[in-house]
């Protein structure tokens, strides 16, 4: 196990390249098994999640191989089936793709219920209900197996109840060769869901409307391989934006499409922060004393719930009070009680919390109960007084490549420190 050891008090400056999206990576892996060819993929963030995704589709028989430290080879020619034996797919979320990628590709498919943050229920209702909507049977037995089934995939035309990124990507998969059109209504528009019908379409699927609440899959007969590259990952270049917020600092962020960081963008600017943006990066520097803000969590374009975690840090950082509604997540607020160890001060319940700014958080022992948890404890430990330690950070590494690394290069005092079992 290892932990974090952060030194408060120090202003980030410098710059920071940010890698490619966890949540498109995470999409786009499992994608490839649709196609028989060899796909390349570019951008790919080097986190725990893609090399357990390297793993289970290892072990069901693709040829994976990471060419350089951001390239991927995946050929899944040889694939016969989509069967994931064991726990790996509890480890992460993104796991239930391999539900839709192995139905469009081999009209089966068995994982066991995906793993992921804990955020509170992340039933997967809606999957099921696009991918029965397409003819397939689903069972769950009682040891939590998923075994999904079709003689033949019709397309159909599904309404999703609720706006899921997960639902909305899984039933695109499943789609893909599905004779006739499928219609997916009431779809997730975030820049992964765009980003993964990019893939789909340049390996030859015929995918319209991602990024809209409509989007129209008309059935391929064959996909080929090809060359993809990944994009930026905006929640990444997100949390160094708020950290440099506060810090009080001044720094670049590079390879980024500030198009996506829109919601993030206009938030930090109501608070006083000083942003420019350059075509594929952004300076972002303080220049007077921040005011506090209301925040809603949203489904893209609205304000992302992945951040919730870090802007409540921040928030509780300043002098005055703040409301924040989580309206993604079933129950995001559980790591507040972390940050108050630390002296934040704040009322909440699974949906909502109060915040009356406090500018002294003090450094302590703290526990990264999830990916962004563990993200917003390391914005409190750089502003807070004296030392904090973050157990736990295997949750961290899930989603954020050489982490420590790009805060020590922005002048933060943080280290890596490996405890003895
Ligand atoms: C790997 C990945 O991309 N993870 C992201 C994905 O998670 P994930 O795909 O799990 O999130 P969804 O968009 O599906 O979930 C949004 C909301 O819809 C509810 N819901 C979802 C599906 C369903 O079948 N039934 C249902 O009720 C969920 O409980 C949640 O309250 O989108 C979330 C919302 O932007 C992000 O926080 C996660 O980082
Ligand atoms: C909730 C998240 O991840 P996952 O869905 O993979 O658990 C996240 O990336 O913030």
């Amino acid at each position: 196990m290892s932990k974090f050891v952060i030194e408060g008090g120090t202003k980030l400056k410098g710059k920071v390249n940010i890698g490619g999206f966890k949540n498109a990576a995470v999409a786009i892996i499992p994608a490839t098994i649709l196609c028989q060819g060899k796909c390349i993929i570019q951008n790919v963030p080097r986190i725990n999640d893609v090399n357990v995704l390297e793993e289970i589709l290892t072990e069901i028989g693709a040829d994976v191989e990471f060419l350089d430290d951001m390239s991927m080879s995946i050929d899944a020619t040889d694939l016969h089936s989509c069967y994931l034996k064991n726990g790996l797919s509890k480890k992460i979320r993104a796991s239930y793709y391999l539900l839709g990628a192995g139905l469009g590709r081999f009209k089966k498919a068995s994982t066991l219920l995906p793993g992921g943050c804990a955020i509170g229920e992340r039933p997967i209702d809606q999957h099921i209900k696009g991918f029965e909507a397409l003819g397939a049977k689903v069972d769950i037995t009682p040891e939590g197996r998923i075994n999904v089934q079709a003689d033949k995939l019709i397309g159909n035309r599904i309404y999703l109840d609720v706006v899921s990124v997960g639902a909305t990507i899984n039933i695109m998969l499943a789609a893909i060769y599905a004779e006739g059109k499928t219609v997916i209504e009431n779809a997730a528009k975030e820049p992964h869901i765009v980003d993964t019908a990019n893939f789909l379409n340049s390996m030859g699927a015929d995918v319209k409307g991602a990024g809209t609440d409509v989007i129209k899959i008309n059935g391929v007969k064959e996909l080929s391989g090809c060359t993809y590259r990944v994009i930026p990952d905006q929640i990444e270049a997100g949390t160094y934006m708020i950290a440099a917020a506060a810090t009080k600092g001044d720094i670049i962020i590079d390879d980024i499409i500030p198009k996506h960081l829109e919601p993030v963008t206009a938030k930090l600017k109501e608070m006083g922060m000083g942003i420019e943006e350059y075509g594929d990066s952004m300076r972002i520097f303080y220049e007077r004393e921040l005011e506090p803000v209301n925040i809603q969590t949203l489904p893209y374009p609205g304000f992302p719930t992945d951040l919730q975690q870090p802007m409540t840090v921040l928030l509780s950082s300043l002098n005055g009070e703040s409301i924040v509604v989580e309206g993604v997540s079933e129950d995001r607020f559980k790591y507040v009680n972390e940050i108050k160890k630390m002296g934040a001060n704040i009322d909440f319940t699974k949906k909502h919390a109060k915040i009356e700014g406090t500018n002294k958080l003090m450094g302590t022992v703290v526990q990264a109960t999830d990916l962004r948890a563990g993200a917003a404890l390391i914005i409190a430990g750089l502003v807070a007084e004296g030392l904090t330690e973050i157990t736990d950070i295997y949750h961290i590494d899930r989603g954020y490549e050489h982490i420590e690394n790009k805060f020590m290069n922005l002048g933060a005092k943080i280290r890596r420190v490996k405890e003895e079992i």
